[in-house]
C-alpha cells in the first residue's frame, strides 16, 4: 500500500482543522505497522481513510496498482469486501449469531463453497485457539475470545491488509497479551499485513514498525531490528515521553 501526500481537512475556510497533513508511507506485503500517536493526532482520520470508510481531501492512496481514492462509491465497497479485514476495540459482532456463524457470514459474502468455507473456518478456529466456544453466541464469552473472533472473522477470506483500532482498547492486560500473540501468529504463520492504530505502547512493541503521528503529521518512525520486544518497548517509550504522548496502560 502507499499513502501519497494524504490530507484530510475539516471545516470551512475561516475554521479548518487539518486532522491529516500531507501524510505518505508505505505498508509492504507481510509487514506489521503500528500508528501511534496522542488523542486527536489524526490517527483514526487517518485509518478512516485507508480504509475507504472516508474520502481524502487531497492524495492518493494505491492498494497495488489501485488508487481507492478514484473508485465511485459501488466500487469501494466491492474493493473493500475482496480486500480488508477489520478488527475494531468493540468486536463488532452479531449477537443473535454464534461464534462460528459470525466467523462463517465474512465467507458467504464471497459465496464460497460450503465445504471450503467450513474447512477454512475450522482451520482458523484452532489456530486462534476458540475452537471450544464455536457454539457460543457472543454473550457467553469473554471479551479476549470475542476479540479472537474478530479477528478469525477479518482473516478468514485472507484480505490483503488487517486494519486494526485500537484492538486491545477494551481488553484486561493478560486478554491483550494473549491478543497480541494472536496477531503475531497471524503476521509470522499466515503472513497476514495488519496495520494497527494504537496508544499503547505495550501493544504498539509487537510491530515491526511504528509511524508517529501528531498533529496530523508523521514526525517519527521505528523500525523493529533484531532486538527483543522489550527493547523496542523501551525505544517507544522514549519517544513518547519526547512528545509528551499519552502512556496508556504500560505494562
Ligand atoms: N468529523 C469531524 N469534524 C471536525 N473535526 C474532526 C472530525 N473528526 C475528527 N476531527 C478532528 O480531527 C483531529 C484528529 O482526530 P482523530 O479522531 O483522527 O484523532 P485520533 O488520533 O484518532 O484521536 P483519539 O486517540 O482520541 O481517538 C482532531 O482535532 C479532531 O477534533
Amino acid at each position: 500500500m502507499r499513502v501519497c501526500d494524504v490530507e484530510k481537512y475539516y471545516g470551512s475556510d475561516t475554521n479548518i482543522t487539518k486532522a491529516v497533513d500531507r501524510v505518505s508511507f508505505c505498508v509492504q506485503k507481510g509487514e506489521f505497522v503500528g500508528i501511534m500517536g496522542a488523542s486527536g493526532s489524526g490517527k483514526t482520520t487517518l485509518l478512516n481513510m485507508l480504509s475507504t470508510i472516508d474520502r481524502v481531501t487531497a492524495g492518493h492512496i494505491y492498494y497495488g496498482e489501485t488508487d481507492i481514492t478514484e473508485l465511485s462509491d459501488e466500487a469501494l465497497a466491492e474493493f473493500r469486501k475482496d480486500n480488508l479485514g477489520f478488527i475494531f476495540q468493540d468486536y463488532n459482532l452479531l449477537d443473535t449469531l454464534t461464534i462460528e456463524e459470525n466467523i462463517v457470514l465474512a465467507m458467504t459474502l464471497h459465496s464460497k463453497r460450503k465445504r471450503e468455507i467450513q474447512e477454512k473456518c475450522d482451520h482458523i478456529l484452532k489456530l486462534l485457539d476458540i475452537e471450544e466456544i464455536r457454539d457460543k453466541f457472543p454473550y457467553q464469552v469473554s471479551g479476549g475470545q470475542k476479540q479472537r473472533c474478530a479477528c478469525a472473522r477479518a482473516m478468514i477470506h485472507r484480505p490483503k491488509l488487517i486494519l486494526a483500532d485500537e484492538p486491545t482498547g477494551a481488553l484486561d492486560s493478560r486478554a491483550a497479551q494473549m491478543l497480541l500473540e494472536t496477531f503475531r501468529k497471524m503476521n509470522h504463520d499466515m503472513h497476514s499485513t495488519i496495520l494497527m492504530v494504537t496508544h499503547d505502547a505495550f501493544s504498539a512493541s509487537y510491530c515491526s514498525r511504528i509511524l508517529f503521528l501528531k498533529d496530523g503529521k508523521i514526525f517519527h518512525e521505528l523500525v523493529r531490528g533484531v532486538e527483543e520486544r522489550r527493547e523496542f518497548l523501551n525505544k517507544i517509550l522514549d519517544v513518547l515521553s519526547l512528545t509528551g504522548g499519552e502512556l496508556s496502560d504500560v505494562r
